[in-house]
């Protein structure tokens, strides 16, 4: 058998692009494999489209303000059909670009699916096959619903970007990232939004930070039930009804929105019959090095159990490439202290331990510095919301171990302030630094 390329990555996503791209800039013959768009679900059915409506949400809001302080125009009404137009434009020049990076870097583009016959050899769907000693996969993961009676009356993440109009009143069953980013963002463009949470909203983030961030939520008028166990889904005249085991019968509503977390696309790789293992959730299990428990046969981004971000997707698959064709054998992503944003109405960041973390590691030796206020934008417009920042220190010189800002800006705060803490910061750094003022950054420098 000959090779007919050093790499082979299966998926075109964040991890699969950032992968081909380091690999044959590292001079590797590279083929890269999607039946779909490039840019996989960040670009398409994620971060970009996400983001975008968040702006146009902010925009929303930044009309309310104006008018508040004595702008003469009433606030419109987001024409949804036109801004769709215009996210479909930005994000297939997006598209384009990358068809045309990756033809110049030389790698390979064919836009068939692949799935395993051996652990180098890749079969497409038209039945031809490529081999190569390397190959990554990187097919990401997809939306999950609950398998309960009635479940398709629900739409997922994807459908949201590809909706005619925007939903009168909508119900989200779930509170993770992607429940609290939509139900701020839909809320803010005119949606009555009402949340089912199963569990407390964003595990893993800070509790206090979550519970200030669900106050600002409820404060703008997004209804949330904790503790709901969906049982059934179904329509009747008026829309669509939830029974709930707690809740009750809850409804009618114009649309739901499954947001319960997502499953990784590797059902049809045939990867049982290669041995590379996988969790119950389906997960490539990998160690630190994206190496799989088959010689040769390498995973990054949402298809393994680590972080699903695309930052985190992005830098696993360079790291990668730079160990197997650059000649950097200690090559390795540290998944340690990786920032991470929930783009809710005010943004959450956080980057390093959250308190309850830390003071399960260090008790007592934990020290935290908190620090509420209202941003300035926010009174001038008589909007008495408080913003939060947490500092989680340890020790006798205060190192810092996490970082947590609510409030505007955060997404853009926080990028900073975790190059720090990488770099061992320690609350005396932040003492020493002098304010920028004003801002709401300044309040990061300015605890006591
Ligand atoms: C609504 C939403 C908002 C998000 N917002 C953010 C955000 O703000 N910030 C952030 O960091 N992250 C965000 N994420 C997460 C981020 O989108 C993912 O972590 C990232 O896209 C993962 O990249 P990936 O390359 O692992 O997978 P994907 O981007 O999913 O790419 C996988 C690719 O593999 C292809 N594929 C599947 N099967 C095969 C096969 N057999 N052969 C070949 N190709 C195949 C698919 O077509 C797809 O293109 C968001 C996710 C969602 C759903
Ligand atoms: N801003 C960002 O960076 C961003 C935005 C969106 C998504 N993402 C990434 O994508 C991943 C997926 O996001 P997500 O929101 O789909 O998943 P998630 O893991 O963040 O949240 C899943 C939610 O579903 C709930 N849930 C699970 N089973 C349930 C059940 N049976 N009944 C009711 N609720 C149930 C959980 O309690 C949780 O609140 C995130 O973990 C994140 O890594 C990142």
């Amino acid at each position: 058998m000959t090779a007919s390329h050093d790499l082979i990555v299966l998926g075109a996503g964040s991890g699969g692009l950032a992968t081909a791209f380091r690999a044959a800039q590292h001079g590797a013959r590279v083929a890269l494999l999607d039946p779909g768009a490039l840019g996989g679900t960040c670009v398409h059915r994620g971060c970009v489209p996400k983001k975008a409506l968040w702006f146009a949400a902010q925009w929303a809001q930044a009309q309310q303000f104006a008018v508040d302080v004595g702008f003469a125009s009433q606030p419109g009404s987001l024409d949804w059909e036109r801004f769709r137009q215009v996210r479909t434009r930005y994000i297939d020049a997006i598209d384009q670009r990358y068809a045309q990076r990756l033809h110049e870097a030389g790698v390979e583009l064919i836009r068939q699916a692949g799935r395993f016959v051996t652990a180098d050899t890749i079969e497409l769907t038209d039945g031809s096959q490529l081999h190569a000693a390397r190959i990554v996969i990187a097919t990401g993961a997809r939306p999950r619903t609950l398998p309960l009676p009635g479940f398709r009356l629900g739409m997922v993440s994807d459908d949201v970007f590809a909706l005619q109009a925007l939903p009168h009143h909508l119900a989200i069953v779930g509170g993770g990232y992607v429940a609290v980013e939509f139900a701020g963002l839909l809320q803010a463009l005119g949606s009555e939004v009402e949340m089912l949470a199963h569990d407390r909203l964003l595990e893993g983030f800070d509790a206090e930070m979550v519970d200030a961030l669900q106050e600002l939520m409820a404060a703008q008028g997004i209804r949330i039930t904790m503790q709901s166990a969906v049982q059934t889904v179904h329509r009747a005249d008026g829309g669509i009804l939830i029974d709930d085991a707690v809740a009750g019968s809850r409804g009618p509503y114009d649309a739901l929105l499954w947001a319960v977390g997502r499953v990784p696309n590797t059902e049809a790789l045939q990867l049982g019959s290669i041995g590379v293992v996988t969790d119950d959730c389906g997960h490539v299990l990998t160690d630190a090095r994206q190496d799989t428990h088959v010689a040769g046969v390498h995973a990054v981004g949402d298809v393994t159990a680590r972080k699903a971000l695309t930052p985190v997707a992005v830098a696993a698959g360079r790291r990668l490439a730079d160990r197997l064709f650059g000649g950097q054998p200690d090559a390795q992503l540290d998944y340690e202290n990786i920032p991470s944003v929930v783009f809710s109405k005010p943004p959450l960041g956080m980057v390093g331990l959250t308190e309850e973390a830390a003071r399960e590691l260090h008790g007592d030796a934990v020290i935290v510095y908190r620090r509420r206020f209202t941003p300035m934008q926010w009174a001038l417009t008589g909007w008495h919301g408080q913003s939060l920042m947490k500092l989680v220190c340890v020790g006798s010189d205060e190192r810092v171990l996490g970082i947590h800002v609510l409030g505007p800006g955060a997404d853009e705060i926080l990028q900073g302030f975790a190059v720090a803490l990488k770099l061992g910061l320690r609350k005396r750094d932040l003492d020493a630094t002098v304010a920028i003022h004003p801002s709401s950054a300044e309040e990061l420098v300015l605890m006591d």
